[in-house]
């Protein structure tokens, strides 16, 4: 193994890539301003400032129409899915939390994206397994409970489309993932990445984006 290439991400350089990335929308920047004000304690939870723009661009780049999203939160990479869909497509968004998805709401209301996203209150393992058989979903977002990372892979793996992508986070967790010694959310992780590397049924990499980040293809 030779030397990284990633510089080390300090305050300015961060600045520099949120600033060299297409600006956040009006609505997606109140969005993530109102997280952070009234709901600061949480607000960690919400995906990176520059996962939005990504998100944006990933859904244009497969021409994606039928979404699912595991772990809404408030709803930034929701909004920033839906708004970036076609005419008739639609975000199937699964959280469990009423409180923090209310803010997504408004905003997806505000954002003039409501209709395109259809907000499942549940525990999202029961909402994955009610979907329709595959193949019909284009392209995931998985960014929920971590310890259900791999129940949740099983569930969508066989409804992706040929060629639908898989956008996974947290793939690094903190930087946690290389240690054997932690539990937990760390373990999920380190046992969903040796699943993933495993599975014939896609193509994948793991990218060094915010909390690190795994695109899989369905082959
Ligand atoms: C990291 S946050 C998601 C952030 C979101 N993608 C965003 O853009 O801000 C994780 C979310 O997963 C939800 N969650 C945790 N366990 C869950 C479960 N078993 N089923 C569904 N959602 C769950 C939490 O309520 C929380 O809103």
């Amino acid at each position: 193994m030779y030397e990284t290439k990633n510089p080390q991400l300090t305050p300015e350089l961060y600045a520099y890539v949120l600033a060299h990335n297409p600006p956040l929308s009006p609505a997606q920047r109140a969005l993530v301003d109102t997280t952070h004000r009234e709901l600061a304690a949480d607000a960690g939870l919400q995906t990176a400032e520059e996962q939005g723009p990504l998100l944006s661009f990933l859904v244009r780049l497969t021409g994606a129409r039928q979404i699912v999203e595991v772990g809404t939160f408030t709803g930034f990479s929701t909004l920033s899915m839906a708004a970036a869909l076609p005419e008739g497509g639609r975000v199937i968004a699964c959280d469990i939390s009423e409180e923090w998805t209310s803010v997504g709401r408004a905003a997806w209301a505000d954002a003039g994206v409501a209709d395109r996203i259809d907000l499942r209150i549940a525990p999202a393992i029961e909402t994955l397994r009610a979907l329709p058989e595959g193949p019909w979903i284009d392209l995931v977002f998985l960014d929920a409970d971590k310890g259900s990372y791999i129940d949740y892979w099983e569930e969508l793996v066989p409804r992706m489309n040929p060629g639908g992508l898989l956008v996974v986070d947290n793939t690094l967790f903190h930087g946690e993932v290389t240690d054997p010694g932690r539990g937990g959310s760390a373990a999920a992780i380190r046992a969903f990445n040796a699943r993933v590397r495993a599975d014939e049924r896609v193509d994948d990499v793991l990218l060094t984006v915010a909390d690190g980040l795994t695109l899989a293809r369905r082959v």
